[in-house]
């Protein structure tokens, strides 16, 4: 049977009534589990007898907050399948996007509304929309206000095994955002990983850096804090803000992107502060730089644990490590050029890593699996790992390999496996540089380089030549109070290159004041940009 987590919800609320269970910091809100219950159960009632028909696709705009939370809730109760889609990805994008899922409602803040009208061509499968705050009746009642909180008990929906919760856009690093298709049993399948292999329940508090987290939480019985800060925009998040919530509300855990603790890390470290009551930190979505993982754990007491969930919006989580392995076993070999081991996979997660293949793969036989520490295209199967993109069978053609008994999800990236499970993450696909005598991988080719003290970040790139061939280039980004001149800095990259096989035969580098990276993380680099930029310097 296919479980809906709304399900769980309600079961958790009924235990824990009374209980606090989200609080937003911006407003110092708070509701318990009964009241977010009952909220979502209004919700519920009151899109249904509005108009909105189970089943057809809701495209939902509202930022984190306890509507937010109670309107999701509201739709799986009502089997609504909702569309999230980060506005932080541009608006170009955005709008690609709705035109690809083709949404059947809009629930939105009044922002959210007058932007589609503004758009109202890429919206155009919209046939109702719903409003979310005050716009003085200019687009429409304020659904929040038609909440009271005494609604009766909204029958859940039992999902089919193939019944979609949730359409859920990947970053875009690679190429455009693609929409992911999360079936109800997806969403159950990741809250009982989280559940039995991070051990958060009834007795946490979570301050959720991505606002779908705090659903997890509160199906998991903890109660939930949510930060005053655009989750959109993890980089620019208000350190002061984020810590007087984690300190006022005794917050014991937070799953977000690596850019929030890097910011919140180095405002902890000024100031001396310790965050004593959070345990566990779980930064994923983008690769997490050793020396961040330390600052981290600085400001945390000693027992607490910091992991780096491994794993794609179409496939999460998969694989984990928890920061001691990785500072007393694999940082030391990661900074020599080996990759960045990201752990083991999870209960219930296969994971192969096959001969590298551009195009399809029909079928896993097709595939060839390779041995302990050669580098191929990593791939993963199990019960978090999503079928299919939305609409878009191309795409999905290319990242599913079938199976007699299921499916192989391609995560784009490439790694090895060392002699005890763990995965080495050795960087994108895309990204490897491809050469006459052998392939180069970003991952590795840039830890190297990344030791030098005068280099805030580094990409590796391919360039060609007159003759057509690729040939690999290092650009450095430098940190931000360099102490020496691009030409001495230059030379003195060259030279770290020289010293690794790795390295030593990439004869151009160049020196970039900014990365161009992605908005959400700002850590992916965007090397296809820099390739452009590099080779136009040539
Ligand atoms: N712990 C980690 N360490 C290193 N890299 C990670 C980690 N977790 C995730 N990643 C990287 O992030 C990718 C998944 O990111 P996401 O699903 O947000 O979309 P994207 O791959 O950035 O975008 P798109 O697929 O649209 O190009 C992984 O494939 C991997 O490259």
């Amino acid at each position: 049977m296919t479980v809906n987590i709304a399900e769980t919800f309600v079961e958790t609320s009924l235990r824990n009534a009374g209980k606090t269970a989200v609080t937003e910091a911006s407003t110092n809100r708070s509701v318990t589990f009964a009241e977010l219950n009952a909220r979502a159960d209004g919700f519920a009632a009151y899109l249904s007898n509005n108009g909105l028909v189970p089943g057809k696709i809701v495209m939902l705009m509202v930022l984190p907050s306890i509507d937010f939370i109670s309107i999701t809730l509201a739709l799986f109760k009502l089997g609504t399948p909702i569309v999230m889609i980060d506005p932080g990805m541009g608006y170009r994008n955005l709008l690609r996007c709705i035109e690809k899922v083709s949404p059947d409602y809009l629930i939105g803040v009044p922002k959210a509304l007058l932007f589609a009208r503004l758009f109202g061509s890429s919206f155009k499968s919209v046939k109702k929309k719903f409003c979310v705050g005050n716009s003085f009746g200019l687009l429409g009642p304020d659904i929040t206000a038609k909440i009271d909180g005494t609604a009766a008990p909204y029958p859940v929906y039992h999902p089919g095994p193939d019944d979609l919760a949730a359409i859920i856009f990947t970053t875009g690093s690679t190429g455009p955002p693609k929409g992911v298709r999360y079936e109800h049993k997806i969403f159950s399948a990741q809250l009982e990983l989280i559940r039995q292999y991070y051990k958060l329940g009834d007795q946490d508090t979570d301050q959720p850096g991505f606002p779908l987290f705090a659903l997890f939480s509160a199906a998991l019985g903890a109660r939930s804090v949510i930060p005053d800060m655009d989750p959109t925009r993890p980089a620019q998040v208000d350190p002061e803000k984020f810590v007087a919530s984690i300190l006022q509300h005794s917050v014991t855990y937070s799953f977000g992107s690596p850019a929030i603790w890097n910011v919140v890390s180095n405002y902890c470290i000024a100031r001396r502060i310790v965050l004593e009551n959070v345990t566990k930190v779980l930064m994923a979505g983008a690769p997490v730089p050793y020396e961040l993982l330390q600052r981290v754990l600085s400001i945390l007491p000693d027992h607490a644990q910091v992991y780096t969930p491994y794993g794609a919006t179409e496939s999460l989580p998969t694989v984990s490590i928890e920061s001691r392995e990785i500072i007393t076993e694999t940082a030391l070999a990661s900074r020599k050029g080996k990759g960045t081991c990201v752990g083991r996979p999870l209960p219930g997660i296969r994971l192969k890593i096959i001969e590298p293949c551009p195009g399809e793969i029909g079928r896993i036989d097709d595939a060839k699996e390779l041995g302990a520490f050669e580098i191929g295209e990593i791939v993963v199967k199990g019960k978090v790992v999503t079928r299919a993109y939305m609409n878009n069978d191309e795409e999905t053609r290319l990242a599913k390999i079938a199976d007699v008994d299921g499916f192989w999800h391609r995560m784009g990236d490439v790694g090895y496996l060392d002699g005890s499970q763990r995965l080495w993450f050795c960087g994108r696909k895309a990204h490897r540089v491809e050469t006459g005598d052998g392939i180069y991988y970003s991952v590795c080719c840039e830890a190297l380089i990344n030791e030098h003290p005068e280099v805030y970040r580094s990409a590796l790139v391919g360039l060609t030549s007159p003759g057509g061939d690729t040939f690999p280039a290092l650009i450095v980004e430098p940190v931000k109070d360099k102490a020496i001149d691009n030409t001495t800095l230059l030379r003195e990259v060259e030279a770290l290159a020289k010293q690794n096989t790795l390295t030593e035969r990439v004869e151009h580098f160049f020196v970039h004041p900014s990365f161009p990276v992605d908005i959400r993380h700002n850590a992916k680099i965007f090397r296809e940009k820099l390739a452009i930029w590099a080779q136009k310097k040539l």
